[in-house]
């Protein structure tokens, strides 16, 4: 047997993950790469507040100019100093441009204060912005998106590396300007001493950003060809920690297993950092060797020019000033533009997000849908999951009249729960139309659509909140203690409330102190109040009762019952007693509608559904649990 437990060599790339074949390193891709990337931190910024992002420019760009010009100011002291003539006389000459290099460290102490204020100011701002823009695009996302896989991930990259590399990019940013001016001070003033200097000084400034810009890429195609098997460590890592694995995981003694699975993707994962760290060290050696070729160059002209008398001694010195100056800022020029240019990679998934998120949202549409709709009828409808390769319904038509129970039985993975949600508008039909009396669904407005259905889940959402809200979050404009009451009678969810330490308001959620959690029935029944309290118009009950033990199924199926007399409603189950009583039974096979009728009718029939009713039947009967009936039953002959 295999010892791969979860396959990570056969998940496919997410599409936004993929590399395009043959991209090439360049620092001309990576320069290009940085103003689509700097210009969305900056719009950010300046929609967080123009007023602080035109004062962190000023600011930056002050301090790139204070500091050209404090190094100008000590070229002059160095030529004072080395000028020919008594001490005394030098020292005395040097202290005008003296005082000018101490008041620029002045000014650049208190505009590093103003900078580090502005910042802390507007960073948070512009956190938050990201944040917010990311969580207001998937919440408005339409529900179908949740159901793709890329985009869960792009959500996860793009919410989180994104924002993370949004914040840090506003600091690289600040940097660059800084640090680029007082580069460019640092050439001129070189280029000013003799031309001949600048060209060395560029040279090691070029070599820098190109070791770093293919650091950066390397790094983040790493990244990239490790997205999935990350994924996949993080599954892995969840079903050997989490709670909710935690029963079967010692049931099934599986621990060692999942470790191991564990272990066999962290360690692909490290090999391949390491093999991409070596790699990394490899070309940063590179770009220092040839750095060092510039700087040692800069260094033998300035001998030359002194050798040969083409430059005088303080002039030297202050190119040797200016030539520290320029390495030091191109050190931090060249680290900004890295970062940045790595961020910029990161952002790109946020672009991407917001663009792709802005595709899925759920639209709106001036069509609303009939509150309380006469018929609701599927002509032709299929849909497909996205990125499955089979149709979960295909070609279904189908009437429900208002105030109809209709049940939609067949065997697992017929397509009785997809059903539903196309027949509410959760999911939109891939083909053929859903139609709430005349108004197609493909064209009216979701909220409106949504406002008028009831949805109870077979394994309900467990909202962190008290009792009462997990009830009335079913419509939280109505506030009607009445009906509260109501639904939480026929739901059987009052037994529920009467057990918990503060009844109705205690917290249901173990990640809160006093909080409490529920059985599986127990959030069962909550789900149900829940959708009881909602009266929608359209009520679609996936197998309510599930997880409810028999006396209460009974006690919510009474419930129902009333309920549903107002309401039209779908039901899915799978104990084909409890719908007996249907005005129509729909049987679905393999995404198809192979029988429809009420029970007599289908009963008569003698196809799909009487042998499905035939076998619950028997197993009621004691068919299926005597030997002595089946001659192969669960329990043992006497
Ligand atoms: N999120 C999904 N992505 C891809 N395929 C899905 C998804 N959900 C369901 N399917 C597939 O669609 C088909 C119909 O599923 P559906 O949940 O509607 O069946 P069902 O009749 O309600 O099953 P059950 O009785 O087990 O609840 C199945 O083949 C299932 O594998």
């Amino acid at each position: 047997m295999s010892t791969v437990l979860i396959g990570v060599e056969n998940v496919a790339t997410p599409k936004w993950a993929r590399r395009r074949g043959g991209t090439s390193v360049s620092l001309g891709k990576a320069i290009k790469s940085l103003p689509s990337a700097v210009s969305m931190v900056v719009r950010l910024a300046w929609r967080t507040s123009p007023r602080l992002t035109l004062m962190a420019g000023v600011v930056h760009v002050l301090s790139g100019c204070v500091t050209a010009f404090g190094l100008l100011a000590t070229a002059d002291v160095f030529s004072a100093l080395l000028r020919e003539g008594p001490t005394p006389q030098r020292v005395v000459e040097a202290l005008p441009a003296l005082a000018v290099v101490v008041g620029s460290f002045v000014v650049r102490a208190l505009l590093d204060t103003a900078v580090a204020a502005v910042e802390s100011s507007l960073r948070p701002r512009v956190t938050r912005e990201a944040n917010d823009e990311v969580t207001a695009v998937l919440v408005r996302a339409q529900l179908l998106a949740f159901e793709d896989a890329d985009f869960r991930e792009l959500a996860r990259q793009g919410g989180r590396r994104g924002v993370r590399s949004l914040e840090s990019s506003l600091r690289y940013l600040a940097d660059l300007v800084s640090g680029g001016i007082s580069l460019i001070a640092a050439v001129v003033t070189v280029g000013l001493l003799d031309p001949w200097l600048a060209p060395a000084l560029l040279l090691a400034a070029f070599a820098n950003a190109w070791a770093s810009a293919r650091a950066s890429k390397l790094r983040y195609e790493h990244f990239l060809d490790s997205v999935t098997r990350n994924t996949r460590k993080g599954v892995v890592e969840e079903v050997a920690t989490d709670r909710d694995f935690a029963l079967e995981r010692h049931a099934l003694t599986l621990q060692e297993r999942l470790l191991a699975e564990h272990r066999r993707i962290a360690d692909s994962l490290m090999a391949d950092e390491i093999r991409m760290a070596h790699r990394t060290n490899g070309v940063r050696l590179a770009g220092r060797a040839l750095a060092g070729v510039g700087t040692a160059i800069a260094y033998v002209v300035l001998g030359v020019l002194l050798h040969t008398g083409g430059m005088e001694l303080a002039l030297a010195g202050t190119a040797v000033l200016a030539m520290r100056t320029g390495f030091s800022s191109l050190a931090s020029t060249t680290r900004a533009v890295n970062s940045l240019y790595e961020d910029s990679f990161y952002i790109d998934f946020y672009r991407k997000l917001l663009v792709e998120g802005a595709e899925r949202a759920q639209g709106s549409s001036p069509v609303t849908a009939p509150e309380d709709p006469g018929e609701i009828t599927l002509a032709d409808v299929s849909f497909t999951y996205p990125g499955a390769s089979k149709p979960a319904l295909r070609e279904v038509n189908l009437t429900v009249a208002r105030g109809e129970v209709v049940a939609l039985v067949g065997e697992n993975g017929s397509g009785k729960t997809t059903l539903g949600k196309v027949l509410t508008g959760l999911y939109p039909a891939s083909s053929g139309t859903v139609r709430w009396d005349d108004v197609d669904l493909a064209e009216a407005d979701p909220h409106s659509v949504h406002s008028s259905i009831a949805v109870i889940a077979q394994d309900p959402a467990q909202w962190p909140m008290t009792a009462r809200h997990n009830v009335t979050v079913g419509r939280l404009e109505r506030e009607d203690d009445e009906a509260w009451r109501e639904a939480v009678a026929k739901s059987g969810a009052d037994e529920v409330l009467a057990t918990l330490p503060a009844g109705p308001d205690t917290v249901l959620s173990r990640q809160f102190n006093d909080g409490q959690d529920l059985s599986g029935g127990q959030w069962q029944r909550m789900g149900i109040a829940r959708g009881m309290y909602r009266d929608a118009a359209v009520l679609v009950a996936d197998e309510p009762t599930a997880a409810l033990d028999a006396k209460a199924e009974a006690r919510v199926f009474e419930g129902l019952r009333e309920a549903t007399a107002r309401r039209t409603t779908i039901l899915v189950t799978h104990r084909l007693a409890n719908i007996r009583n249907a005005d129509r039974i729909v049987v679905l096979d393999q995404g198809r509608i192979v029988e429809q009728g009420t029970h007599e009718e289908l009963m008569a029939s003698r196809g799909h559904y009487f042998e499905l009713f035939e076998l619950q039947a028997a197993a009621y009967r004691g068919g299926l649990l005597s030997s002595e009936a089946s001659g192969k039953g669960l329990v043992k002959p006497a």
